[in-house]
C-alpha cells in the first residue's frame, strides 16, 4: 500500500487529495508519481478507472506556483467532455494551492474562452482543434509551458490529430516534460512517442488482461433485428442504476434513444452531431441521475468517469478491441464492480473472438433473458420499491382507505393490483431500427500493450490494491482502491465530447473516428 504522504507532496496538495477521499495511491499513481516528479518523460498505461488523471495531475500541479502568470502546463484530450472532466479533476486537486485551470474546447463560445484566458490560467486542458485555433489567433501562447500531457494518446492519434498535435507541440519549448497516458497502447503509439518524448520511462500497470478486472463481461448472441427486444429485457431484468448503451453510428444512437423513450425508459442520446448545449444537458442529466440510460457513440468511450454506472451494453460491437476496452471501462471504476454485455450477431462471432484475443480475456456467452425473466426482474424491483415505502413511508393517511378496501377485497388481489400499477405495463410500441451491417473480423497480432513490452507484474495480478467500500472480505487484490464516497461535487456536470473538434474525416455516418482503417495501420 502506498500512501500519498510518501511522495513528499506539499501539504496543500495532500489536503486536496484527502478532500477527494483518496486514501491510498492506486498502482499507476504509486509508480508514476515519483517518476513524473523527477521531470522525466513517461508513457503511462493502466486499466480504465484506475486513476490515471491524478497520476499525471498530481505531479503536474506540484511544479506550478500560484503566483505564476504564465501557461505552464498543457493537457490534451480527444473529446470535449473529457477535457472538461480532466479540468475539473485538476481543479479539485489544485484547489488549496489556488492554481487556475481552464478547459478549452470546440463548441464553446471562443470570445468567452478569450476572456477566461485573460485571467492567466497556469493549466490549460484542451482538445487539439480548438487549441490550434487559439494558437493561430495568438490568444494562447505556449512559450512558457514546461509540462505536456496527452491523455488518451492513442485515441488522439487514431482520430487523426497527429498533425494538430505536431503543430501545437512546435509552440512548446523543447525543454519540457511530456507524458502520454492511456489504458491501451497499440504499437503505433511508438511513432508518437519517438517524435515527442525524450527517453521516456514506460510505466505499465497492466496485469494479465487489459480490461479492468472488476467488470463482469459477457456476450449475448442475438440477430440484428432482435437487439432492441434483447436490450429492453436486459434493462428490465437488471434495472441498472445508470447504464451506457453504445451504438455504432449517430443515426443508431438517435433511433435507439427515441425507441427507449417510447418504451418508457428514461434515456437520452449523445453524439458528435448534437450542439454543445445539447451535449452538456444530456451529460448533466446523466450525471445527476435524471436519465438512467445514456445511449452514445464512441464519443463517450474514452475517459468518461460517471459514478453509478453499473452497466455498459455494446448494442453494436465496436470495430477495435481498444474501443471495446474503453467502452466497457465506463463501469467497474475506482474499485466498484460493473457489468458489460455485448450483443453479437451470428456473423460477428469471429470479430468477438478477435477482441478476445487482443484483450486476452475470454468473454463468456450469456443466454438472452427470457420474457419471463424480464417480467420477474421488473416485479422484483417493484416489490423492493414497495417494501422501501413500507419501511420508510409515512402511511397513516392511506390506512383508512386501505382498511376499507381490505374489508371488500382479497389482500393478495389488492397487493397484486398495486404492484401491477407500480410496475407499469410495457408500452406496446412497435420499434423498427435501421439495421446496421455486421462488423467483419480483422486480423492483427494480439498486442494491445505498448510495444509488446512485458507488463509489470502487479501484486496479485489483478491490478490490485485495497478498496474500502466493500465488506471486509473485499480487501486486497482486485484492482480497486480506497476512497470514501464523497467525491465532492462529482456530479458537477460537464460534458466532454466531442469529436466535433476533430477534422472531418470521410467516415460516413460513423461518429467515431475510425473510419475503416487499413489492417496494416495497427502494426505500423
Ligand atoms: N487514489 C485514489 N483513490 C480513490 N479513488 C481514486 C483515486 N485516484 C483516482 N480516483 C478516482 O477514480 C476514478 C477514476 O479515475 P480516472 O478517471 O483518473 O481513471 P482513468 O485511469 O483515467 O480511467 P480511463 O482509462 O477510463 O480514463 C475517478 O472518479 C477518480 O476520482
Ligand atoms: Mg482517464
Amino acid at each position: 500500500m502506498t500512501t500519498f504522504a510518501e511522495f513528499n507532496l506539499e501539504p496543500k496538495v495532500i489536503q486536496a487529495i484527502t478532500e477527494l477521499g483518496f486514501e491510498e495511491a492506486t498502482p499507476i499513481q504509486a509508480k508514476s508519481i515519483p517518476i513524473a516528479l523527477t521531470g522525466s518523460d513517461m508513457i503511462g498505461q493502466a486499466q480504465t478507472g484506475t486513476g490515471k488523471t491524478a497520476a499525471f495531475g498530481i505531479p503536474l500541479i506540484s511544479k506550478i506556483s500560484k503566483t505564476d502568470e504564465k501557461i505552464r502546463a498543457l493537457i490534451m484530450a480527444p473529446t470535449r467532455e473529457l477535457a472538461i472532466q480532466v479540468a475539473e479533476e485538476i481543479e479539485k486537486l489544485s484547489r488549496f494551492k489556488g492554481l487556475r485551470t481552464l478547459p478549452i474546447y470546440g463548441g464553446q463560445d471562443i470570445v468567452r474562452q478569450i476572456r477566461a484566458l485573460k485571467k492567466k490560467p497556469q493549466i490549460i486542458i484542451g482538445t487539439p482543434g480548438r487549441l490550434l485555433d487559439h494558437i493561430n489567433r495568438k490568444t494562447i501562447k505556449l512559450e512558457d509551458v514546461n509540462t505536456v500531457v496527452l491523455d488518451e494518446a492513442d485515441e488522439m492519434l487514431d482520430m487523426g490529430f497527429m498533425e494538430d498535435i505536431q503543430a501545437i507541440l512546435k509552440q512548446v519549448p523543447d525543454e519540457r516534460q511530456t507524458m502520454l497516458f492511456s489504458a491501451t497502447m497499440p504499437t503505433n503509439i511508438q511513432k508518437l512517442a519517438q517524435q515527442f518524448l525524450k527517453n521516456p520511462e514506460h510505466v505499465s500497470v497492466i496485469p494479465k488482461q487489459v480490461s479492468a478486472p472488476l467488470i463482469d463481461q459477457a456476450y449475448i448472441e442475438v440477430p440484428e433485428r432482435q437487439k432492441f427486444e434483447a436490450l429492453s429485457r436486459l434493462l428490465d431484468m437488471e434495472s441498472p442504476e445508470l447504464a451506457i448503451v453504445f451504438g455504432r453510428t449517430k443515426r443508431r444512437v438517435d433511433e435507439l434513444a427515441e425507441a427507449l423513450q417510447k418504451r418508457g425508459y428514461s434515456a437520452d442520446g449523445l453524439h458528435g452531431d448534437l450542439s454543445q448545449n445539447q451535449r452538456d444537458t444530456v451529460m448533466r442529466k446523466f450525471r445527476d441521475g435524471s436519465i438512467d440510460v445514456l445511449v452514445a457513440t464512441d464519443v463517450a468511450a474514452r475517459g468518461l468517469d460517471v459514478s453509478g454506472v453499473t452497466h455498459v451494453v455494446n448494442f453494436d460491437l465496436p470495430q477495435d478491441p481498444e474501443s471495446y476496452v474503453h467502452r466497457i471501462g465506463r463501469t467497474g471504476r475506482a474499485g466498484k464492480e460493473g457489468a458489460a454485455w455485448s450483443f453479437v450477431t451470428p456473423r460477428e462471432i469471429d470479430h468477438l473472438h478477435f477482441i478476445e484475443r487482443v484483450t486476452r480475456h475470454r468473454i463468456p456467452r450469456k443466454p438472452l433473458p427470457t420474457l419471463a425473466e424480464a417480467i420477474e426482474g421488473k416485479q422484483r424491483i417493484t416489490a423492493e420499491r414497495l417494501l422501501e415505502v413500507v419501511e420508510n413511508g409515512e402511511l397513516n393517511e392511506y390506512k383508512g382507505l386501505a382498511i376499507q378496501m381490505l374489508e371488500q377485497y382479497d389482500s393478495v388481489q389488492l397487493l397484486s393490483a398495486a404492484m401491477k400499477l407500480l410496475t407499469g405495463e410495457k408500452r406496446e410500441t412497435t420499434i423498427e431500427l435501421t439495421p446496421e451491417d455486421p462488423i467483419r473480423a480483422k486480423r492483427r497480432k494480439p498486442d494491445i500493450r505498448s510495444g509488446g513490452r512485458k507488463p509489470s507484474n502487479f501484486g496479485s495480478g489483478r491490478g490490485g490494491y485495497n478498496r474500502d467500500n466493500r465488506s471486509s472480505s473485499g480487501g486486497a487484490g482486485r484492482g480497486g482502491y480506497n476512497r470514501d464516497s464523497n467525491r465532492s461535487g462529482g456530479g458537477g456536470g460537464y460534458n466532454r465530447d466531442n469529436r466535433g473538434d476533430r477534422k472531418p474525416r470521410p467516415s460516413g455516418s460513423t461518429d467515431t473516428r475510425r473510419a475503416p482503417r487499413s489492417e496494416d495501420s495497427f502494426e505500423s
